[in-house]
């Protein structure tokens, strides 16, 4: 613990959301120094079961200034952003302004006040719709909405940044993370959700009639989506070994976080059924808009170079953990 507390503390933006609320709690059980900055706009303050939380905005320099300072922060992991694809169709300035403007003045100050190490949430989004499924972290990037594209642009300036100062990071692109805390504390409590695995979990509880299969003509075994589901868990785990992997004196990367296969939008409804012990009621329509048949992360270098080992690598597993949740949710909402 003495260890970990003398390299200065971490700095987690949206902390309080979804995934960053996973890795501060793994961050608070090895003994770091944590402390959040997220304005709860689709976090929650109770999700954040270590360190200090300030409610405040990443686009506040000023804030941020005092945070990194006075916290003598060593690193910044950047989870705080708007997360949904539809919404930043609708509304791209949204996303440019929160996902790339303020990871902009994240930047800045993080430069200003010699930040070592910056670990940034980045998303398969990046790819866009590739030709070949089966994707490297050399696959083009060709992001087809305004979030993968907001995205890609902290990316870019991320490693313009690296070229011209000392700061070292670590982009990890994260497939499609579903699940939560076995232990139950914390989930995904997300409103108007339009991810696969909590809408399905959301109709086992009864909060919604029915699943919709988006597009049963792809070109996969079954017909539907296949995609590279990863454990919140293990996501979470990945960015602790990010961590250790920067203090080590490891150079700037870009890493593809997913376990390297995948499993159909079937599969997947098919198991929330399973566990729950009922059947979705399912509804077969159209594709929707820009999505790929598959995506599949090439997952051998976060594996080899971070010496990431994930343990919850099991589709049941995972909805378990995410229909519990679903389950709590429900009972407090009651
Ligand atoms: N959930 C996924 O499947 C997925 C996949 C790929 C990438 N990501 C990325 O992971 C990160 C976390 O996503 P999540 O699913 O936990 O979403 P989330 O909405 O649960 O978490 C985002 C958190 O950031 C906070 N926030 C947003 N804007 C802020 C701002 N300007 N200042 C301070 N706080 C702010 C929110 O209140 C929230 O707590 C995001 O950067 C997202 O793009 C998520
Ligand atoms: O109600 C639904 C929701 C989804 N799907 C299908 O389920 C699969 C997964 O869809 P999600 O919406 O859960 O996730 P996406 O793969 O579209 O994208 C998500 O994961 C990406 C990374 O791969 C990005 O991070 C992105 O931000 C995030 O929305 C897709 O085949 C989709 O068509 C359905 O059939 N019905």
């Amino acid at each position: 613990m003495g260890e970990a507390n003398s390299k200065g503390s971490i700095l987690v933006t949206g902390g309080a959301g979804y995934i960053g609320s996973h890795v501060v709690r793994q961050l608070g059980e090895r003994g770091e120094n944590v402390v959040v900055l997220d304005n709860l706009s689709t976090g929650f303050k109770e999700a954040v079961l270590y360190g200090e939380l300030i409610v405040g905005d990443t686009g506040d320099m000023e804030l941020v200034s005092r945070i990194l300072k006075e916290h003598i922060v060593e690193t910044v992991m950047h989870f705080a952003a708007h997360t949904i694809v539809p919404e930043s169709v609708e509304n791209p300035l949204k996303y440019y302004r929160n996902n790339t403007a303020n990871t902009r003045n994240m930047l800045e100050c993080c430069q200003k006040h010699g930040i070592k190490h910056f670990v940034f949430s980045s998303t398969a989004a990046v790819y866009g719709e590739p030709e070949d499924p089966n994707i490297t972290e050399a696959s083009p990037t060709q992001p087809i909405n305004p979030y993968g594209m907001s995205k890609l642009m902290s990316e870019i300036m991320l490693r313009d940044l690296a070229a011209a100062s000392p700061m070292t990071h670590v982009i990890l692109r994260y497939f499609n993370v579903a699940g939560c805390d076995p232990e139950g504390r914390i989930g995904q409590s997300t409103e108007k959700a339009t991810l696969l695995t909590k809408v399905a979990v959301e109709c086992a509880v009864g909060k919604r009639e029915q699943v919709y299969i988006f597009g049963t003509d792809f070109n996969t075994p079954d017909g539907t989506g296949v995609r590279d589901y990863i454990h919140v868990e293990d996501l979470a785990s990945a960015h602790i070994k990010a961590l250790d992997y920067l203090r080590n004196g490891g150079e700037s990367i870009t890493l593809n976080a997913g376990y390297g296969h995948g499993y159909s939008v079937r599969e997947v409804l098919e198991m929330v059924g399973r566990v729950n012990g009922k059947p979705l009621k399912t509804i077969e329509t159209d594709r929707r808009a820009g999505d790929p048949p598959a995506l599949i992360a090439k997952a051998t270098k976060i594996r080899s170079i971070l010496g990431w080992n994930p343990q919850h690598d099991d589709l049941e597993v995972i909805v378990s953990s995410a229909l519990n949740w679903e389950r709590k949710l429900l009972e407090r909402n009651r």
